[in-house]
């Protein structure tokens, strides 16, 4: 990552509107009604109920999904007491991922003022306006103190981020660091600098998970936390240690593990060598580390290291926690943040790491080696699951320990509202993988030693979603997934040239052979192609070894289509097969076909297309509505010589309406009027779509629909899933080259549901 300079940070938020937060509404605001309602005399109702029943406040304001980021400025960062003012650009920041990971708006406040009494009693008279409370940046010890009078009187979530948060990411990282490190926490010898608000909430959360408070060394300002000591707080003095050690250098010497909670720059590679056998240090002081990552890992190889920065391997910031321990909290309206919900976070936080990565998160990194190990110890803060893994686990925890007023009933439901608040989800998509995990169907992968099919198999074979057979050299996937720790050490793998294959591929040689003879095709060249991958998968959907495949990430279009056609071709009553593309857009999904078969269609390849995708559509549980496209409306156009196309269109519009009256299409009408009802029932009222939103468009060539989506996707920014294949006897799918994991994992439910 490029460094960051002060002109860039300072730039950034200057630019524009100044900071980095603003407030949107909500709701109408256009007429004289909608003030009427917003406000006077309207807003009277909702007050009255509230006073009536407290509870609906959660039903008519803002205060079930708004968090308070609260500080005074006195441990900013790892910068010190700079003041409220001036730590508010953090508390903007708070804000801003709160908002962007886990979609909960949130006001910060900077309090001007030092005495306890003065935050508790702030804090407490303006909670009501809130659905949870983060305090932030307080300094230690005070902040203890405000913490735990602010637990008694407020009945929301209400966290110290920079303990709490801070201890959650700290030990989650810890856990799986010692597994690598292959060492016990109840025998690590721990340092651990700082003596504030983080280092000793990380402490305390470490030692609940088993960590010995005696194998511990802390140290402050001063040096070491001694019995000897004169000046500690009753926080520090819980953790005085009876070994003769003052300084850093004589702590840290023969230990496993090092936790900087301090200030930057206080961990030499002096110290570092002096450090036991793989040791792990967390140096976790913002904005700079207790030592830089580069300087520690060039003094030993052993060596697992995290900081609090983005720039390098393992972020232990708390951006990894906060976002989801407030969402799950606020999700069940939490009374509080209890200890059960703190440990529900550290484990699924750790587990997380475990997994396979999305190929979103490798690629926001541009990094290839996320894989559970030294470099990846921890979840990276871009990734798309840490909402509906860590937010659910929080939510659970508060269920099962009785603090939670708004149980859960339904999970899939909850997680599905989740991604669906991150735009990462919708309902077609969600519907569609419940019915694939209802009945999985087996999905041969022609490409199996692509590293994006391995990992697309790898998702739904952990999901449920199918059941993956790889075609490819069995040794060199069994390689690729063990060197990507995919979990898929029971998959079917088949090497067409394999001995063991010769059986099947001599039956495949015979039946291509009996479809091809008159085609020119000999056996031999029956029997040669058979150790193409291609067709030894359509082969196998042919007589029913697996129920789709799934080809394309390295092949031709045409490689696969080819003999896709010519070995199972259309259904019987069919001419022609065709295809669709599903593009998800903000109102939902869009159905456009054709998209990548047909490329000058006659009227009986368009009729065909049109009751092919009726068909299709359904399958979604959605009635099409269909829209036949094209650049006239409704004879705006003379047809001449020059209009061939569009009067294909045309004759198609009048032998569906004559033929299969049952189905809702229209046309030829322009994008605009076919996707705008208000704007078509105004100037062509009297069309067979009347009123209704369109969900269907049929194009009037490959070339339109095909640029018509590429279109949407790249400026409209909307997913879209295909070319789903439609008309063919046995299911065949052929992604494009360029298309991404998920595209892929679409693809693969699709086809399942399609061969169920
Ligand atoms: N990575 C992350 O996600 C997070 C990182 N942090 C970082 O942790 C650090 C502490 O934050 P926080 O606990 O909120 O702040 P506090 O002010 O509560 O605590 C700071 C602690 O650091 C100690 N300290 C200062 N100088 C030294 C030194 N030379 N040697 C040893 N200890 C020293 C202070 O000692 P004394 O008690 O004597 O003053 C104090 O105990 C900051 O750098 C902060 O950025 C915090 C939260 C999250
Ligand atoms: C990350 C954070 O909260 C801190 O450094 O204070
Ligand atoms: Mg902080």
């Amino acid at each position: 990552m490029a460094k960051i300079t002060k002109e860039d940070a300072l730039r950034y938020h200057a630019e524009g509107r100044p900071g980095k937060l603003e407030v949107a509404t909500t709701k109408p605001h256009s007429t004289q009604r909608d003030l009427s309602l917003a406000y006077s005399p309207g807003v009277a109702h909702p007050c009255l109920e509230i006073e009536k029943n407290f509870d609906d406040i959660y039903k008519y304001t803002s205060k079930g999904n708004l968090v308070a980021v609260i500080s005074n400025g006195t441990a900013v960062l790892g910068l010190g007491d700079i003041g409220a003012g001036a730590g508010k650009p953090v508390m903007e920041g708070k804000g801003f991922l709160f908002k962007i990971f886990a979609d909960i708006d949130v006001f910060d406040i900077e309090i001007d003022n030092k005495n306890v009494d003065a935050i508790v009693e702030t804090v407490k008279n303006i909670a009501v306006t809130f659905g949870g409370i983060n305090l932030e940046d307080f300094k230690a010890p005070e902040c203890f103190e405000v913490e735990e009078r602010l637990k008694r009187e407020v009945q929301i979530p209400l966290m110290h981020d920079d303990q709490h948060g801070t201890a959650i990411i700290c030990s989650a990282g810890i856990i799986n660091a010692l597994e690598l490190s292959g060492k016990k926490l109840d025998e690590a010898k721990i340092v651990i600098s700082g003596a504030g608000a983080a280092a000793i909430a990380c402490a305390n959360l470490i030692i609940s998970l088993g960590a010995k408070k005696e194998n511990m060394i802390m140290l402050d300002s001063k040096g070491a936390i001694r019995a000897d000591r004169n000046d500690l707080n009753k926080y520090k003095a819980s953790f005085v240690t009876h070994r003769n050690v003052r300084t850093l250098a004589e702590a840290i010497a023969e230990s496993d593990i090092f936790l900087g909670l301090s200030q930057a720059n206080l961990v030499s590679k002096e110290m570092v060598k002096s450090m036991a056998k793989n040791p792990v240090i967390f140096a976790m002081a913002n904005p700079d580390p207790e030592i830089p990552y580069d300087e520690a890992m060039s003094v030993r190889t052993d060596l697992i290291m995290a900081t609090g920065r983005s720039d390098f391997p393992n972020q232990v910031n708390n951006v990894l926690g906060f976002p989801y321990i407030f969402r799950g909290a606020l999700d069940v309206r939490a009374t509080c943040i209890n200890e059960e919900m703190k440990l529900a976070a550290v484990y699924a936080l750790a587990r997380l790491a475990k997994e396979a990565v999305p190929e979103s998160v490798s690629k926001a990194y541009n990094a290839t080696n996320l894989i559970f190990g030294r470099e990846y110890i921890i979840p990276k803060p871009l990734d798309p699951r840490l909402i509906y893994t860590v937010a659910p686990a929080v939510a659970q925890a508060a269920m099962d320990s009785g603090v939670a007023r708004k149980p859960i009933e339904d999970w899939d439901q909850y997680k599905l509202e989740l991604s669906q608040r991150m735009g990462l989800d919708n309902q077609l998509l969600h519907g569609l993988v419940v019915r694939a995990k209802q009945n999985p169907k087996k999905i041969v992968f022609a490409e199996g030693n692509n590293l994006k099919v391995l990992r697309a198999a790898n998702e739904v074979q952990h999901d449920g979603i199918a059941v993956p057979v790889l075609l490819g050299n069995v040794e060199e996937i069994k390689q690729l997934i063990s060197q990507n720790q995919f979990d898929l050490n029971d998959i079917s793998i088949i090497d067409p040239h394999a001995k063991e294959s010769d059986g099947t591929r001599n039956s495949f040689a015979g039946l291509i052979w009996q479809k091809r003879q008159r085609k020119g095709i000999t056996l031999e060249e029956a029997n040669e192609l058979t150790f193409n991958r291609n067709y030894f998968g359509i082969m196998m959907v042919d007589t029913g070894m697996a129920d789709a495949m799934i080809s394309g990430v390295t092949s031709h279009y045409g490689d696969v289509m080819g003999p896709a056609l010519r070995l199972i071709g259309p259904k019987p009553n069919l001419n022609h097969i065709s295809s669709m593309y599903i593009v998800m857009t903000k109102k939902g999904p869009l159905f456009f076909a054709d998209t990548s078969v047909n490329l000058d269609p006659d009227v009986q390849t368009l009729v065909e297309t049109t009751l092919l995708t009726a068909d299709e559509v359904r399958k979604f549980n959605i009635e099409p509505i269909i829209a036949m496209v094209s650049y006239s409306n409704f004879g705006s156009v003379k047809s001449s010589e020059h209009t061939k196309a569009l009067d294909r269109v045309r004759q198609t519009i009048d032998y569906l309406h004559k033929n299969h009256p049952e189905l809702i299409v229209d046309g030829e009408v322009q994008m605009n009027f076919a996707l705008n009802k208000e704007l078509r029932s105004q100037k062509f009222p009297f069309t067979s779509l009347e009123n209704r939103d369109v969900n269907t468009i049929i194009f009037p060539n490959l070339t339109s629909g095909n640029i018509a989506y590429k279109l949407i996707q790249e400026i409209g920014g909307a997913e879209a899933i295909g070319p789903i294949l439609m008309g063919m006897k046995k299911p065949i799918h052929v992604v494009p080259t360029e298309c991404s994991v998920r595209e892929i994992v679409n693809m693969i439910t699709i086809a399942v549901v399609d061969a169920q």
